[in-house]
């Protein structure tokens, strides 16, 4: 879809929900287009005066603010919205001016109303596990970091100071869920539609405190994770104790947060442990049942798969468009490409040591693979590498990849949804072992987009821009001790052909490295 589409799609959402807004109003809904409101005062006598006001109203005149509870001067007494404002550091100040300049405007604009809200700790996911928190680097907050030591991506939670006057030392925050929070701005909004002018602050918390072990103890509980943890020196400008008092929004419209500790903890972990490394770094494969088919091509040299075969899923899975776009791909790899899926679905391990010789006269060979996937993960040990081999990958997403829809992967059908570049996130993560580098080139079919992606020692992420792209890894450095492996984590929305090619100097060294290959396949398998 275009861009332009893809705006369009969006603006007729807004009109949409502004309809709704307006029917459940009982007013009559006016046709009034998002760039008609320059001239809205010369259709105005066209309009339905209440109408017209509602509808300018919400188009032009109704806003929410994010405000943050850093807006208030530290305190460790529970924060109403009457206590002093301050700022201890930039981020704070930020918000604190832009509320300033909110009321200045509402004041001098009495008919426009205004919300500020302000968040105090938001925490939790959406109840699917398809939306969440996704910070880039380590991060800042707790709860993230506490999910990212949970789900093996950080050995150890630092625990900012133990000595503060709480009741376990450890800081404690007004935590709320984001489904909390989401309700409360609805509310602000239904408030402001009752409304013809001025700015109205709240706070949205819960009122309740906890402590960091607090929440390291209900998140162990929800996930069944341990969390270590080391208490370390505390982190300049925190508050031993930062509370909302949430009584003014309750009493004003009505709102209140309704989700616990335990329900924040669970549906960050869903969300977590669905995605382990995020938006960026997950992998979106089809949504089959465990299925993945490696499809050796060219010297017929072997990648060992791991578990989770699932020859029937396979066969569920390759359907004629995989195959299409395999050809597609790479027309005179398809006889071969039927040869090696029979032998894979035979799943004979003699045949294992007869590829590697075939390998080890190749000086390049090619796998043509087709994933799918479902959450759990998949390996695919390249057979019998050694550090000095060199490995190519490219992964081409014969369909954008997408979340599927639900039905979809209730059902474990492959789904192949509507390609939707404003509301896809299509992503691959590639897992490493120890030693395995990876750096990577995301081009696009057209070539209307190059980006080059330097992958960590361990994950290496790219988001698909288009319908049709291909990555290319090239493996430069593996060591001997191949256990490392390429996981493909997680994931569903529709297939990947993956292309692998072995790229050596002198071919690659099988002879050495295959029998221990073999024997680690077999106790693998
Ligand atoms: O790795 C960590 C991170 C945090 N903490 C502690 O956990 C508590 C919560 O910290 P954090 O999640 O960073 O939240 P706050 O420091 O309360 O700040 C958040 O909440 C404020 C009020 O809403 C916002 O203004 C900030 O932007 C937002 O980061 C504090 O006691 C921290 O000392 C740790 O012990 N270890």
């Amino acid at each position: 879809m275009r861009e332009s589409q893809a705006r369009k799609k969006v603006h007729r959402c807004i009109v949409c929900l502004k309809r709704r807004i307006l029917a459940k109003k009982g007013l009559r809904v006016a046709t009034v287009r998002e760039n008609d409101w320059k001239s809205l005062d010369d259709q105005k006598a066209s309009l339905d005066r209440v109408a017209y006001d509602h509808v300018v109203c919400v188009l032009l005149v109704r806003l929410v603010f994010s405000s943050s509870a850093t807006v208030y001067r530290p305190s460790e007494e529970p924060l109403d919205e009457t206590k002093d404002l301050g700022c201890t550091n930039p981020y704070g100040w930020t918000k604190y001016m832009i509320e300033q300049i909110l009321r200045d405007f509402a004041a001098a604009n009495p008919t426009f109303p205004i919300s500020i809200l302000r968040y105090f700790n938001p925490v939790g996911a959406h109840p699917s596990g398809r939306i969440g928190e996704n910070p880039h680097g380590p991060p800042n907050n707790l709860m993230p970091f506490v999910q990212q030591v949970a789900v093996g991506r950080r050995e150890c939670l630092s625990v900012f100071g133990n000595d503060y006057d709480t009741p376990d030392g450890t800081g404690v925050r007004d935590y709320i869920h984001v489904d909390d929070l989401a309700e409360g701005h609805i509310c602000a909004m239904e408030k402001l539609m009752t409304m013809d002018g001025g700015c109205i602050i709240h706070n949205l918390g819960s009122g309740n405190g906890y402590s960091v072990l607090d929440m390291v103890k209900a998140f162990e509980a929800a996930s069944g994770k341990s969390i270590p943890y080391k208490v370390v020196d505390r982190r300049a400008g925190d508050l031993g104790k930062v509370v909302a008092n949430a009584s003014k929004a309750k009493a004003d419209f009505g709102w209140e947060t309704k989700r616990g500790l335990k329900e924040m903890c669970e549906s960050a972990w869903k969300w977590q442990s669905n995605n382990p490394y995020g938006y960026e770094e997950a992998v979106w494969i089809a949504a089959a049942a465990a299925a993945i088919v490696l499809v050796a091509t060219a010297s017929e040299a072997f990648v060992t798969v791991a578990p989770l075969i699932d020859f029937e899923a396979i066969e569920e899975v390759i359907t004629a468009p995989a195959t299409d776009i395999l050809m597609e791909s790479k027309p005179t790899a398809t006889p071969r490409l039927r040869a090696g899926r029979a032998r894979l679905a035979g799943g004979s391990r003699a045949s294992r040591p007869r590829a590697a010789r075939s390998a080890r006269r190749a000086s390049a060979s090619v796998f043509e693979v087709v994933l799918a996937h479902s959450k759990d993960m998949v390996t695919l040990m390249p057979y019998g590498l050694s550090e000095k081999d060199g490995i190519t990958l490219w992964l081409t997403s014969p369909l954008p990849l997408c979340l599927p829809s639900e039905a979809a992967a209730s059902a474990s059908k492959v789904a192949a949804p509507a390609f939707d570049p404003s509301t896809v996130r299509q992503s691959v993560q590639i897992g490493q072992g120890p030693g395995l580098r990876i750096s990577s080139t995301l081009r696009s079919e057209k070539g209307r987009e190059c980006k080059s992606i330097g992958l960590g020692e361990s994950t290496c992420a790219l988001r698909w821009a288009y319908e049709r792209v291909e990555l290319l890894l090239d493996v430069e450095d593996m060591c001997a001790g191949v256990d490392s492996g390429i996981d493909f984590h997680k994931a569903c929305g529709t297939r990947l052909a993956i292309r692998v090619r072995f790229v050596a100097d002198e071919g690659p060294s099988f002879a050495r490295q295959a029998g221990k290959r073999d024997a680690r396949a077999c106790s693998q398998a």
